[in-house]
């Protein structure tokens, strides 16, 4: 069976945003601040930090009526931690995100254990669910967002070490945590998915979870399991969700998902032969799976 890895040049199209020359040194100043603390905290004493209440991100109205996640800085935040009686050390449990354009270090902190409605007052804002925060912001601030949640849940629920069971010390940028007895680094983890619209050249094929909204339907998508390759996790996926041996296989894009914990999500497009469509749905995993015409999906998509 012919199964094939194609990366089209189109995914030029996903690079990130690099629209002047400071790049490079932008990359590699956030690198640095990861591996120096000292330089990190300076770091934070001139950036930015965007807020955090539970894991939900801090918003403000723009005036043109639109939302956009705080980017507070480190001196307003500081005076506003200690006119509510936070711990003063709260601060230095920021994380490092990035860089913004004007060279300023970028920070995530979450507030939870401050009074919410407090909060949201000394910072004209509202914490908000991420996931709704989504449907609200651009697509150049919602990564942020989702990195940074990322970025604190995985502090907040690995903060152990697995081996020792002892409390693990994290770098000021927050980039790793530390066990202080074995000296085992432990970095952020994500799980790789692939997701993946399969077609038999004229329809293409999405399935829908009992969880899934009403009405709703979506490419197929699985996790990879340990040892296997991109391609060996998508035909295993597609064989066990609904039965088709692939024939093809072109990487399109990739994305992180925070949702319900970090996944990096590997988008491909899947052939299969135009004779094998009949679909043998496992029931335990897909409520249904169909395949849909061009003109179902554009009239969805309208
Ligand atoms: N169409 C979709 O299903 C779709 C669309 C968008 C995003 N996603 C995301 O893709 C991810 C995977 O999709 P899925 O749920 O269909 O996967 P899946 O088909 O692999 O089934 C999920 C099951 O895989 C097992 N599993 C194996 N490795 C795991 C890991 N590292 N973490 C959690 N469970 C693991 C668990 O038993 C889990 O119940 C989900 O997090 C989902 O949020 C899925
Ligand atoms: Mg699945």
């Amino acid at each position: 069976m012919l199964r094939t890895l194609r990366i089209p040049f189109s995914a030029t199209k996903h690079l990130p945003s690099r629209c002047c020359s400071g790049f490079v040194s932008r990359t590699r100043y956030v690198n640095q601040l990861k591996e120096d603390d000292e330089a990190c905290l300076a770091a934070l004493q001139n950036g930015h930090v965007f807020l955090f209440h539970h894991l939900r991100p801090l918003l403000q109205p723009t005036k043109t009526g639109t939302l956009r996640p705080a980017a507070l800085v480190t001196p307003d935040v500081q005076s506003f931690l200690e006119r509510l009686g936070s711990n003063p050390s709260l601060l230095k449990e920021s994380v490092l995100i990035g860089c913004s354009e004007q060279n300023q270090a970028q920070f995530c902190l979450d507030v939870g254990e401050l009074d919410q409605a407090a909060v949201e007052e000394a910072c004209t804002g509202n914490f908000m669910d991420l996931g709704k925060s989504l449907f609200l912001l651009t697509g150049e601030e919602a990564p942020l967002l989702t990195k940074g949640q990322a970025l604190l849940r995985w502090h907040q629920t690995s903060r152990f070490c697995s081996a020792t069971g002892q409390l693990t010390q994290r770098n000021q940028a927050g980039s790793q945590r530390v066990c202080p007895s074995n000296g085992i680094v432990y970095y952020p983890k994500m799980s790789p998915v692939v997701i993946v619209l399969v077609s038999d050249g004229k329809q293409c094929l999405l399935g829908r979870q009992s969880s899934f909204p009403r009405g709703m339907y979506s490419a197929l998508a699985g996790f990879c399991d340990m040892g296997e390759s991109l391609e060996e996790a998508l035909c295993r996926e597609v064989a066990e969700e609904v039965g088709l041996e692939v024939l093809s296989i072109s990487y399109s894009s990739s994305q992180h998902w925070p949702f319900p914990h970090s996944s990096f999500m590997l988008g491909c497009h899947a052939t299969v032969s135009p004779t094998h469509t009949q679909l043998q749905v496992d029931h335990a995993e897909l409520e249904d799976a169909r395949w849909f015409s061009v003109e179902e999906i554009r009239s969805a998509l309208k």
